[in-house]
């Protein structure tokens, strides 16, 4: 695992830069991709990710990704850990065998999501990766495609896992390790669905730093 000592870690300065809604209801009251963009704060991202997995002795077979943003943290986090990456996609994408759920999330829609099928050996440990928990509904679809095909949910990782009555059972049930950790402000804020950041907030701050 790829760890750069930082010192202190609580600051979580780069969720920061996370960009609030600005199109209403239909969307995400927030944006996190902006940490994505800055080499700095995806990597700090990352390295904090890592060390709260590290610090809570979660190990893990290979990560499984959820369509779509998931895909990038978990596909990070995989090459981070030196394991691999299985996407769990929306229905309809994937030109092999699968296993299908039906979840409900934030929108109040109902969707689909596949699996491959088979995707690993039985009691293979599958670490869940999402960018973000708002109801828990996507996760609740992941951990049934995960388990029915007999592997062990070693954890899940997200930016921010909100608190709610199903996401309390994810950590009474699972490791979960986010970057939003819990007892902080930002958790409160998170929970709230507005952050005092946003007050603030400017795309420039997220923006690539260039080398010329
Ligand atoms: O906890 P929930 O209420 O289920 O919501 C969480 C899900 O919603 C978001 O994805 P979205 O479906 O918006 O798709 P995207 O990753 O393609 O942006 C987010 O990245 C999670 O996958
Ligand atoms: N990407 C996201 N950002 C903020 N809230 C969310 N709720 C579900 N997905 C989200």
């Amino acid at each position: 695992m790829t760890l750069q000592d930082k010192g202190p870690r609580d600051d979580r300065w780069y969720l920061n830069i996370m960009a609030p809604n600005t199109k209403g209801d239909k969307f995400a009251w927030l944006d996190p991709t902006s940490i994505y963009i800055n080499a700095q704060a995806f990597n700090d991202l990352l390295d904090d990710l890592l060390a709260d997995l590290k610090a809570g002795e979660v190990e893990c077979d290979v990560v499984a990704g959820l369509d779509a943003m998931g895909f990038v943290l978990g596909a990070a986090l995989a090459a981070r850990l030196g394991v691999g990456f299985l996407p769990i996609r929306k229905a309809g994408k994937l030109c092999v065998d699968t296993d299908k759920v039906s979840f409900g999330n934030y929108s109040g829609r109902t969707q689909d999501m596949e699996m491959r099928m088979p995707a690993y050996g039985p009691g293979t440990r599958v670490l869940l990766v999402d960018q973000w928990v708002e109801t828990g509904g996507t996760m609740d679809g992941a951990i049934r495609l995960v388990e029915r095909q007999g592997g062990v949910v070693a954890g899940m990782v997200a930016v921010a896992i909100e608190e709610n009555e199903r996401t309390d059972g994810y950590r009474a049930s699972y490791p979960c390790v986010s970057a939003v950790m819990q007892g902080s402000r930002w958790q409160t804020e998170c929970n709230s669905q507005t952050l005092s950041s946003f007050t603030t907030y400017t795309p420039e701050a997220a923006f690539p730093q260039t080398k010329r």
